[in-house]
């Protein structure tokens, strides 16, 4: 039996109006650096997954959402080397402001179908398939 933390990360498809999806660079110096990935992040003892994402989104995006706009639609269960991810993935299609790098990073909007061009973590794979098929 596998003795791994089990590591809660909420992540989001933003889809903008032309159904494009917003994914962000890990910055150098963390861990699977230069890959893209889905806005979100850890959620913090106390916390729930929906205001984890809201809290991130505010902070590295500057835009704000809620609740009610961020419909559950799919996971992540992945065994990395360290620990275990499980990470929810939401989609959100209304919010306030506009998309900005509050934390330096470098973002893209991509259709669902081009996601696949995108070097993106091994738990996110699935995600993808699924966002290409279902979105
Ligand atoms: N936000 C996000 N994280 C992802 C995705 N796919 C994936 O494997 N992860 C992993 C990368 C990190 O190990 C973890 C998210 O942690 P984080 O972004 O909040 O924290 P971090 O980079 O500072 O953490 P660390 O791994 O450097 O310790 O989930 C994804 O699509 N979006």
């Amino acid at each position: 039996m596998s003795t791994l933390p089990i590591v809660l990360v909420s992540a989001v498809a933003l889809v903008d109006a032309d159904g494009r999806v917003l994914i962000a660079r890990r910055p150098p110096g963390k861990s699977m650096a230069g890959l893209w990935e889905f806005p979100g992040g850890k959620v913090e003892p106390g916390e729930t997954p929906e205001a984890a994402l809201i809290r991130e989104l505010k902070e590295e995006l500057g835009i704000d959402t809620k609740e009610s706009c961020l419909a559950p639609f799919t996971f992540a269960s992945h065994g990395y080397e360290k620990f275990h991810l499980l990470m929810p993935l939401y989609v959100c299609r209304r919010w306030t402001g506009n998309v900005t790098a509050h934390e330096g990073q470098e973002f893209a909007w991509v259709r669902p179908a081009r996601l696949g061009d995108y070097e993106m973590p091994p738990a996110d794979k699935p995600l993808v398939a699924m966002l290409r098929d279902l979105l």
